[in-house]
């Protein structure tokens, strides 16, 4: 025996494990087992048979579903009589039929649903609930009208007649006219078709599946699903009245105005409620199948989504009816079962095999088989000793039950005595309201484990999707004095089902509020929640199967149910696909690359790269880059050398640039200095010519010449105002030649006429010496680099004739710049000391002849 459930064991966990259920002397062999290919280096699904491995492809050789020979061996012991082959080979005779009619349609059935048989029809409410019946004005009820979705229908047995036949286009369009359709609808793909001559005059009026429940509105494919809208569905089924109820002369308190309307009338108080479908009475089993959305579910756990099935209402509904068919058949010594009766879960089995078939792709496809009862859990498939399990939970698996007994299931026949064996297996009673009632809740499990290629072109990458189908048979809700009443089960067992049911709803009614949905979900408060946890908040497609009763003696329960289902349709799930953690950060990192090969595609491309091809041909092109880039190198190792005179060629630049960066600092700062010192000399002068000018008679000058004539000094920056004027005699004691002392008593000063001559104006410095240094040229016009190319090449890269031919070096034209300023600071100096002698000449012969007086 090995645990049910070692999905987070990953690969390790699939060895070969061959244990025999102890139950019979006709064992299954549960076989979970992967042998690893060496040669392909991943895994491959094989099956233990008589003691030979085979692959695990082998079991979908059609060969096997008529194998009689190993059907027997690998039937399921009963308690009873065996009569079991019989019933399967007629269940796998249908099979084989139908695969024969079905087969050809096989891939419109994956795509869409397929056509009704033509005795059923499709009834649509003419507009909706206003048109429905009256709603009592004391009690308005349409509120559970609000979450209907676009495909809601009822269905319900019709005459087997074209509701049309024969007519003209004017005859299809008042009919549709009269049932409200719009063009769209008429010729398109709603409720009715039309079948018409090909003279396109004859028109016939057919009634269409559903389109619930069609496998192309739900993105399996993806392995995030965006769309939340079609993963939750809530169908409704109601079973015809019972003998029982009959006789009791019980009235039909339910009624269908259609678009997957019900009403159900409670003393005169008509409640109405909608659901994605409503199976009227007369619903057949293959019409459930077809429409309810289950098909949906199945081609989800194909593709690695957790799907649920489940069945809920009040007790004598018809849930087990619904899920497996008449319960009687499976409890009664000596009835064989009716195909024709069975299920929506035998249905799905082969619908399940027929894909799988079809498919020829490595499958592994496994079942366990559990109840809650009383608040325990029992392996339906190894309850010899009726041991109670643990349910655990973790991180990687959600809650999970630990030591399930899980049966390998190479065949529908395999999946079928799963189902047998743990029908036969669970808890039922008798009681008031039903003579085969089930006393617990059954989850049968299929999983379907599957390696797919996620990339075509990457021929080593496999990845192993893990795809669940739950199917759920929930003991139904009851009043314990009904149920216990005739020698009914125990209250303990009424009140555990009832608990259950009840935190289930408290579970719902958190899912379907979207604050409380964020929160606190009471998973933990009964088994049952732990283990539909992962079905009703999950990731998974969910399908909650309502069945009532319409017998007017059981309203309040009736309602009750719907008012359960419709709080269950606001909850939304978001499928995703389940996936080995590991291979989970495999095709991460695979999505990685992929982007970063993108990014390094394009980056390529900007740098004139060859491009890389992705896909198939990577390894061989990116042998090929390589060898194009061993080439390159060797074409460019000219260009390599001529790299390195360029670094070189720079550095020298640099530093030569640095050395003139210096060079020229100096040299700025020796030419501010000399401004400041000209500046003062020739304020000094200036003052010193003023105050000569204004004692003419004082003062004579001699032979003193200016060379540079006169006029205003200069030597501020350009734009700073200049004074000009004479040296007058209060300003006298602030002349200070450099370098000599000017002793002059200003009240005393002779007059400024110097040998008889008016006094000279004003020194004036030289224009070119007065104005600030002009620019020298820029060696590249626009280009502020104080240097030219030393180097030959990038001097060939400056365009002839932008060379000043008047520039040679920046750096003596910043030497001669200075040069003259400093020239004329000397000047300057001489012509003080020159003046200042002078006047102290003068100021002695002026002393002199006052003596003399
Ligand atoms: N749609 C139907 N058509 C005909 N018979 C039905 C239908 N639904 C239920 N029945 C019959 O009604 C009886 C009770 O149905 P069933 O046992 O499926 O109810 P249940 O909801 O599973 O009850 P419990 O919760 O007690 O197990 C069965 O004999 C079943 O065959």
């Amino acid at each position: 025996m090995r645990n049910g459930d070692s999905w987070t064991e990953g690969q390790n966990s699939l060895t070969t494990l061959t244990s025999s259920m102890t139950t019979g002397p006709t064992s299954l062999t549960a076989v979970p087992q992967t042998n690893k290919n060496k040669n392909s280096n991943k895994y491959v699904a094989g099956t233990k048979r008589n003691g030979v491995t085979k692959p695990f492809g082998y079991k979908l050789d059609p060969l096997e579903l008529t194998n009689q020979s190993s059907y027997k061996t690998r039937s399921m012991p009963r308690s009873s009589d065996s009569i079991d082959s019989d019933r399967r080979v007629s269940f796998r005779e249908d099979i084989e039929d139908h695969s024969d009619t079905s087969q050809a349609s096989m891939d419109s059935d994956l795509k869409q649903t397929t056509d009704l048989p033509g005795q059923t029809q499709c009834r649509t409410a003419n507009g909706g609930p206003e048109k429905g019946p009256q709603v009592s004005a004391k009690e308005p009820s349409n509120k559970f009208l609000d979450a209907a979705r676009p495909g809601a229908m009822t269905w319900r047995k019709a005459a087997s007649e074209p509701v049309l036949s024969g007519a003209g286009r004017e005859d299809v369009d008042r009919f549709a006219d009269d049932v409200n359709f719009d063009r769209t609808e008429r010729f398109g793909s709603g409720n009715y078709g039309f079948d018409y001559e090909p003279t396109g005059r004859k028109y016939t009026a057919k009634p269409l599946r559903a389109t619930f429940g069609s496998s192309t509105s739900l993105s399996t494919n993806t392995e995030n699903s965006d769309d939340t809208d079609d993963v939750f569905n809530v169908i409704l089924r109601v079973r015809p009245l019972n003998a029982q109820e009959s006789s009791r002369r019980d009235t039909f308190s339910a009624d269908f105005p259609g678009d997957g309307q019900v009403s159900i009338n409670n003393s005169g108080t008509i409640r109405n409620f909608q659901f994605n479908v409503v199976f009227e009475p007369d619903a057949d089993q293959q019409d459930v199948f077809e429409s309810s959305g289950i098909k949906k579910l199945v081609e989800g756990a194909l593709n690695g989504y957790s799907c649920t099935a489940f069945a809920f209402g009040q007790t004598g509904s018809g849930k087990t009816h619904t899920m497996t068919g008449p319960p009687a058949q499976f409890h009664t010594v000596g009835v064989t079962p009716d195909p024709n009766m069975y299920g929506v879960m035998q249905r799905s089995f082969k619908y399940l095999f027929q894909i799988l078939k079809k498919q020829r792709t490595l499958k592994l496809v496994k079942a366990s088989f559990l109840e809650v009862y009383n608040e325990q859990v029992i392996d339906l498939l190894n309850n010899s000793h009726r041991k109670y399990l643990t349910i655990r939970w973790s991180k990687n698996k959600g809650f999970y039950v630990e030591n399930l007994f899980t049966v390998e299931c190479e065949t529908i026949d395999d999946l079928m005595a799963v189902l047998e064996e743990g029908l036969r297996n669970r808890q039922t009673g008798s009681h008031g309201l039903n003579e085969f009632s089930s006393r617990s809740h059954s989850v049968l499990t299929v999983t379907i484990d599957s390696e797919t290629q996620p990339e075509p072109e990457d021929e080593n990458l496999y990845i192993t999707k893990r795809g669940k189908l739950s199917f759920v048979d929930l003991a139904g809700s009851e009043k314990v004095r009904d149920s216990t009443a005739n020698g009914g089960p125990g209250m303990v067992e009424s009140n555990s089902i009832n608990k259950s049911l009840l935190v289930l709803g408290n579970c719902i009614s958190h899912l379907c509020d979207p604050k409380k949905r964020q929160g606190h979900i009471p998973y933990r408060d009964s088994k049952l929640t732990k283990l539909l946890a992962d079905s009703l908040g999950g990731n998974g497609l969910t399908l909650m199967i309502a069945c009532i009763t319409p017998s007017s003696s059981n309203v309040t329960e009736t309602l009750n149910t719907l008012r359960y289902a419709s709080r269950a349709k606001r909850i939304k799930t978001k499928p995703t696909i389940k996936m080995d953690p590991r291979e989970k950060l495999i095709m991460t990192l695979k999505k990685e690359v992929k982007i970063l090969r993108q990014e390094n595609h394009y980056l390529r491309q900007q740098l004139d790269f060859p491009a890389k091809p992705r896909g198939q041909l990577q390894k061989e092109n990116d042998e090929k880059f390589r060898k194009f880039m061993k080439e390159q190198h060797q074409k460019e190792t000219g260009l390599y050398d001529m790299l390195q005179e360029y670094m070189i060629e720079n550095e020298a630049l640099r530093a030569e640039n640095s050395e003139m960066h210096s060079v020229k600092e100096n040299s700025r700062r020796e030419q501010q200095i000399l401004y400041k010192e000209n500046e003062k000399l020739s304020g000094r002068l200036e003052e010193l010519e003023r105050l000569m000018a204004e004692n003419p008679g004082t003062w004579s000058f001699g032979d003193h010449r200016r060379t540079d004539g006169y006029g205003q000094h200069d030597l501020s920056p350009v734009g700073s105002p200049v004074t000009a004027g004479y040296v007058t005699p209060s300003h006298r004691s602030t002349l200070r030649p450099i370098g000599a002392t000017l002793i002059v008593n200003s009240s005393k000063l002779p007059s400024p006429v110097v040998h008889g001559q008016p006094m000279r104006p004003p020194h004036r410095l030289p224009d070119h010496v007065t104005r600030p240094a002009p620019r020298p040229v820029e060696y590249i016009e626009g280009n502020n680099q104080s240097n030219g190319p030393t180097s030959p090449r990038l001097s060939s890269l400056v365009k002839p004739g932008v060379i000043s031919p008047r520039f040679t070096d920046r750096k003596s034209s910043q030497l001669s710049q200075t040069d003259v300023i400093r020239g004329m600071n000397e000047k300057l100096k001489q012509d003080l000391l020159e003046l200042d002698g002078e006047i102290q000449h003068q100021t002695r012969i002026a002393a002199k002849n006052n003596n003399c007086r």
